[in-house]
């Protein structure tokens, strides 16, 4: 047995998530030729499986012990004292004479078992004790975003991911499921999706993840014995395909679904009935309507109801103070108050659906370190693209892990080397620059650009000013340079396919920000150097790849709600829109040309005095402006009005309303008016699919108008509302 020569101190020791207690002697030794398993008869079978193929060939029946097992098994009867008694914790000890992985339970010895794999990458092993185990029950992702549901492939690569990170649950939820939502939650998965849900319990199982499979009832559910026999029948077929973990979503729903003690009733009957007396199936998982403190009526009672008839057994997710928010120590503390027990948070990031044309990866920040002790499970909400999704994932495992250890700049810069370990450098770059979401109807943001950030603000001030430094000028080149590269070396990557066929548009569109970046700046020079010709070219050049962006954005990720491809929206891309428009208007001073600007004006303008409305993005085509569609129900109150001012005049051959509301829609009308006082009605016919159409082929208007004339509040999906217009 070889010494290593090598001291190996506590931080050192390369451990994801950051364990909680390390020991070391700073001694080390050479990775042993051969180990012998000790305790496999007893110890979780999926430990040893792993351990097995993990260690192939130098595993025999001689070589240094490797004691494996739960408290209490013989193998480990000598660490007995030492294991943490937590759910999943694990002690784990390397010497000179023997290695240990002992798991106060079963999922303990796995975890034990990964960390002890972690520990073997730098060819050789630190003599080491770790006392680990997790802040946080229930750790993963909730699948629960509008758009494109996972494919299988991904999702089998999620769990196995979940598997590397010590995250424990995967709810499975997607709301465009047909057989997880209406109209088909009580219908069996046809022979080919069962035998998938199947295959992914069995992995789920393997890698130590509870499977949650959820059910959205709610949007036609009738509160009669029938449906709830459908919904407990629908539950018995999923326990059959091996699925021991059960979730009701009650979520984004109105009208008799919504009703608190009615869906109490049926939950308390599922836990009784179903959950209490199957011997494995871990507790009832409830997304409530109000799920979130914004939406939160006391006067409905709704959550009071919760907390006093729910059985207390089954948990409660909560999204935070919003839909979409930061998860702090104040709000777990409101929510435990209404609902009697420890909030399980739904956290709504990395999602996108919202901000579909939008990349989400960025540092996971502002949620409390000391929330632990108040909450029973955190699992993030994500993209519909998996692998980008992985990003954040591999942070909230790291947080929810340890969350007092939690460094959210360290554990991106690890996710990112977890991910793609041959272009991290390529992809910390690209992720730097798409993080924020841009202007959005839940008014979250994130940072983007930190770094470079301040320099580009104090260069275009100076620069208008008529004295930028040049080391600004040339520190902003080098990040344009960076960016060009980074997207070239990403789109030939072929290390993580899956990833890069995910981000390959936003690649495109990166590319072209860095070459229209570093042609602006070089318009500045030309300018400064009096080089007509040479400012042409780069002023074509720029005005070229603005085409090729807007183009890219009209075939790219297409979808009724943020259609397009954006990257670098909060700091490069407004930047390159500053300096080609000063350098352009210097140039025009200067020469008497009249150069047009690149036209990124909005020909539309919209107002209104519904709350929820007052932030929608618009999406602006040449002759076309659509409302960004909602996915919640609408309040739209008495009065209220929505309201577009075109930049001009225009007939309007097609306009469209989409309100998917019970009943009709008498209570709305439709105007049009040319100068904003004298009003029109315009007459709506309602086409096969139920949605309003109308036109105004008279004198052109400005201004399109609806409003709920009727005596009181409505609650509408706004699914589509668009106008065409035409000069
Ligand atoms: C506000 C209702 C629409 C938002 C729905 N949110 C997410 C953000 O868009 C969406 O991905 C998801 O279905 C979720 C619903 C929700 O938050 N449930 C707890």
């Amino acid at each position: 047995l070889l010494l290593a020569q090598v001291r190996v101190m506590a931080q050192d020791i390369q451990v994801q998530p950051s364990p909680r207690q390390v020991n070391v002697t700073g001694k080390s030794m050479t990775i042993p030729v051969a180990f012998r398993l000790v305790g496999e008869q007893e110890a979780n079978p999926h430990a040893i499986a792993l351990l097995k193929q993990f260690l192939g060939d130098r595993l025999g029946t001689e070589g240094f012990p490797l004691f494996v097992g739960e408290k209490g098994d013989r193998a480990v009867r000598g660490a007995k004292r030492l294991i943490p008694d937590h759910p999943e914790g694990y002690y784990l000890s390397i010497t000179d004479k023997a290695i240990t992985l002992a798991g106060n339970d079963e999922r303990g010895t796995y975890y034990a078992a990964r960390t002890f794999m972690q520990l073997f990458h730098e060819g050789h092993l630190p003599f080491v004790g770790i006392q680990d185990y997790p802040d946080v029950r229930f750790r993963g992702v909730v699948e629960g975003f509008y758009g494109t549901p996972w494919s299988h492939e991904a999702r089998l690569r999620q769990l196995r991911f979940y598997g590397e990170n010590k995250l424990n649950t995967y709810i499975y939820g997607p709301k465009d499921d047909p057989f997880h939502s209406s109209p088909n939650w009580r219908k069996p998965y046809p022979a080919k999706e069962a035998a998938r849900l199947a295959e992914l319990v069995k992995v789920a199982d393997e890698n130590e993840v509870d499977f949650v499979w959820a059910i959205h009832p709610g949007l036609d559910i009738r509160w009669e014995t029938s449906d709830r026999d459908s919904l407990m029948a629908k539950f018995e077929r999923m326990y059959d395909l091996g699925v021991r973990s059960f979730a009701v979503f009650f979520d984004d729903i109105s009208g008799e679904g919504a009703k608190a003690d009615r869906q109490v009733e049926l939950l308390n009957y599922i836990d009784d009935h179903f959950v209490q007396v199957k011997p494995d199936v871990t507790p009832l998982i409830v997304c409530p309507t109000e799920y979130n403190k914004g939406w939160a009526r006391p006067e409905s009672g709704y959550l009071a109801t919760i907390g006093e008839k729910l059985n207390p057994s089954v948990e409660v997710m909560w999204t935070g103070d919003r839909v979409i928010s930061e998860i702090t120590r104040e709000g777990v503390e409101w929510i435990r108050e209404q609902i009697k027990r420890p909030a399980y948070i739904w956290w709504n990031f990395p999602v996108s659906d919202y901000v579909r044309d939008h990349l989400l990866l960025g540092e996971v920040y502002g949620n409390g370190k000391d929330i632990a002790g108040s909450i029973s499970g955190f699992v993030a909400n994500p993209m519909e693209w998996a692998e980008a999704s992985k990003l954040a994932i591999y942070c909230v495992a790291d947080y929810t892990w340890n969350m007092q250890s939690y460094d959210r700049s360290r554990s991106w810069h690890r996710a990112i080397r977890a991910i793609i370990p041959e272009n991290v450098e390529a992809f910390t770059v690209f992720a730097r620059h798409n993080s924020d979401l841009g202007e959005n109807v839940h008014r979250f943001r994130r940072e983007e650009s930190v770094e470079i950030q301040p320099v580009a603000e104090r260069f275009m001030k100076r620069y208008r000013e008529g004295h930028y430094d040049e080391r600004d000028f040339l520190a902003l080149q080098d990040e344009f340079e960076r960016v060009a590269e980074a997207a070239d070396l990403l789109l030939i990557d072929r290390e993580n396919e899956a990833l890069i066929e995910e981000i390959t548009p936003w690649l495109h569109q990166f590319k072209i920000l860095g070459d229209a970046g570093q042609e602006a700046l070089a318009m500045i020079k030309a300018g400064e150097r009096g080089d007509r010709e040479l400012f042409l070219r780069k002023y074509n050049h720029v005005k070229a790849l603005r085409k090729r962006s807007y183009e890219l954005e009209r075939q790219f990720n297409q979808n009724p709600y943020q259609p397009g491809v954006k990257t670098g929206t909060t700091v490069l891309q407004p930047l390159v829109l500053d300096v080609f428009t000063e350098a352009t208007e210097r140039f025009n001073r200067q020469n008497g040309t009249d150069l047009p600007l690149l036209a990124d004006y909005s020909p539309c303008k919209l107002t209104t005095n519904v709350p929820q409305l007052e932030h929608l993005p618009l999406q602006v085509y040449p002759s076309r402006v659509h409302l960004t569609p909602l996915l919640e129900v609408v309040k739209w109150p008495a009065g209220g009005y929505l309201q577009l001012e075109l930049d001009d005049a225009y007939r309007i051959p097609g306009t469209r309303l989409n309100f998917d509301v019970k009943g009709d829609l008498s209570w709305g009308v439709m105007e049009v008016s040319a100068d904003g006082e004298t009003w029109q009605t315009v007459t709506l016919t309602r086409d096969a699919r139920g949605r309003l159409n109308g036109k105004w082929e008279d004198t052109p208007v400005k201004f399109v108008r609806f409003t709920n004339t009727g005596e009181g509040e409505q609650q509408v999906y706004l699914r589509e509302f668009y106008v065409v217009f035409s000069l």
